[in-house]
């Protein structure tokens, strides 16, 4: 009986349909499941290297029933990404709908373009302006961090090996926190429920998918330890958010009552959705906790990763550091004065910096569109119900639009070497109407921790010792086994 329901559905029209598409060979139930990379720290290297090369730019992997398209060519991107109408999740997010629930991230249809309405004018220049003190208080806080655990600092000389991720990871939480909620948490300084919870979540919910766990339903899932962990450590995070979201309010109605000069100057994004619901917007409670845990969510591991990676790219290319140093010196002096946004837009060759370590290592390496209605790419059909995975870190390293694609080269992003091309040959935050809301708040964060670090460190990563650090497709793209960085005062 099961080999002939199998044997009707290979021979169904969708299943055919996908099947003109090229891909490894399906297997009877498992379909490509087997032969993908048993170590996660392989998966790249295979499934945005070897099979892109082996298939091409459009193939397909059958996970058991359900089918993936991987795409990694600047115009099938595109034309994902400017649909208007294909521009839905799916369940390809599902495990992270219990904490996020119909936030930014995982809404659909109307929902999203409200919220997404709702939450544009919170990116404007003038309001991430605000956000400046947040991120050089910050900033501060991870070099004495980063100075107290370097302590055999002698002028001129590296010391021994620091993982540096853990610091950065506490770091953007702190930043997030207080833009998302306007709370201070102190990730840095001292040890918080909350900020273990974000952490162990994050843990739990990669080892859900990875594991396979995530074919179980929810019921059943929440059965086994980590899916019991998973609730309990779900309900304290939400507690939490809620929490903070009643007492804001409290706050927010006694202010009304304040003169303007006295009110709130910097709005968290939180804020920014409360006084939108006293002016007529109808978002729920709940409404408004899904969007400040998909900021939390987003906002912090996302920009660890970018900073984290631009760090190594540095350490491994001390010529590039040297002439970002210059440029600090040039727009900084022998100032200790923080980083404002005029600062921030002047830096222009770190700004190319920071973008050439995004293309080598785009902090979420691939993405999902599901598609709610039927498309065509590159001569394939591709039916209605079909999940499509935009592999960045594949496109990114396409030789045709970045020659020497896996070498640091931050003049590819200097305007005269820009100009023609393909405006989707580089992805990072993705593209269109779905793309990061966040990407500004993103390059500014990245621009204002990385500067003050540049001012103060010299950083070093020993490639003879300890090979090319291997970047693995967790939530975002992590360094494996951490990144340890041997820092040096840096002196004028
Ligand atoms: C370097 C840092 C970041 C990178 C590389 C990045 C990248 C991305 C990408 C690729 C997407 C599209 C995901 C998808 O379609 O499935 C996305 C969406 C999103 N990002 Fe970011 N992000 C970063 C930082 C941030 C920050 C700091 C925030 C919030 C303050 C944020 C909030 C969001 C939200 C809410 C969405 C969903 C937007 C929507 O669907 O309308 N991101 N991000």
């Amino acid at each position: 009986l099961l080999f002939l329901a199998h044997h009707r559905w290979e021979n169904s029209a969708y299943v055919r349909t996908i099947d003109l598409i090229p891909g490894v060979r399906r297997k009877f139930i498992v379909g490509n499941v087997t032969a993908l990379p048993k170590e996660i720290d392989e998966n790249l290297e295979i499934v945005q290297g070897k099979w892109v090369k082996q298939y091409g730019r459009i193939y397909r992997i059958w996970l058991a029933f359900r089918p993936f398209v991987q795409i990694s060519s600047p115009d099938f991107i595109e034309k994902i990404l400017t649909s208007h109408t294909n521009i839905d999740k799916g369940k390809s997010y599902s495990i992270l709908r219990p904490w996020l629930g119909d936030g930014l991230l995982l809404a659909s249809g109307d929902k999203w373009r409200r919220s997404r309405r709702l939450l544009t004018p919170a990116f404007h220049f003038q309001i991430l302006d605000n956000f400046f003190d947040v991120f050089n208080k910050n900033a501060e806080i991870l070099c004495e961090q980063l100075a107290k655990v370097t302590k055999t600092f002698t002028p001129g000389e590296f010391a021994e090996d620091v993982d540096v991720f853990p610091f950065l990871k506490k770091c953007t939480l702190d930043i997030i926190c207080e833009a998302a909620m306007g709370i201070t948490v102190n990730a840095q300084l001292e040890d918080s429920e909350y900020i273990r919870n974000v952490h162990r979540i994050s843990e739990i919910v990669i080892d859900r998918f990875l594991s396979g766990k995530g074919m179980f339903p929810d019921w059943l899932y929440h059965l086994t330890p980590s899916g019991r962990e998973h609730k309990k450590i779900l309900k304290q995070m939400h507690d939490f958010t809620s929490k903070v979201i009643r007492e804001r309010k409290v706050e927010i109605a006694l202010e009304e009552d304040l003169p303007e000069v006295k009110k709130e100057k910097r709005r968290a994004f939180l804020d920014l959705m409360l006084l939108a619901n006293k002016n007529g917007v109808e978002l729920s409670d709940l409404d408004i906790r899904n969007e400040v845990d998909t900021f939390m969510f987003e906002g912090h591991d996302t920009t660890a990763s970018a900073i984290v990676w631009f760090l190594y790219c540095m350490a491994i290319n001390p010529k590039h550091q040297a002439l970002v140093q210059e440029e600090l010196n040039e727009v900084f002096g022998d100032s200790d004065r923080s980083c404002t946004m005029e600062d921030a837009t002047k830096l222009k060759y770190l700004e190319c910096c920071i973008k050439e370590s995004l293309r080598l290592y785009p902090p979420v390496p691939i993405f999902a569109r599901y598609m709610t209605e039927e498309i065509e790419l590159g001569g394939y059909s591709i039916p209605k119900g079909t999940f499509i995975s935009l592999q960045t870190f594949a496109l990114h390293r396409n030789e045709e639009y970045f020659p020497d694609p896996d070498v640091f080269k931050p003049e590819r992003f200097q305007t005269n070497e820009a100009i023609g091309r393909h405006s989707f040959a580089y992805v990072p935050f993705s593209a269109g109407s779905r793309n990061c809301i966040g990407q500004r708040f993103a390059m500014f964060e990245e621009k204002v921790l990385s500067s003050t670090l540049l001012r103060r460190f010299r950083f070093y990563y020993d490639l003879d010792k300890l090979g090319p650090r291997k970047a693995i497709p967790d939530l975002v793209l992590k360094p494996k086994n951490g990144m340890p960085l041997q820092i040096a005062p840096y002196l004028q």
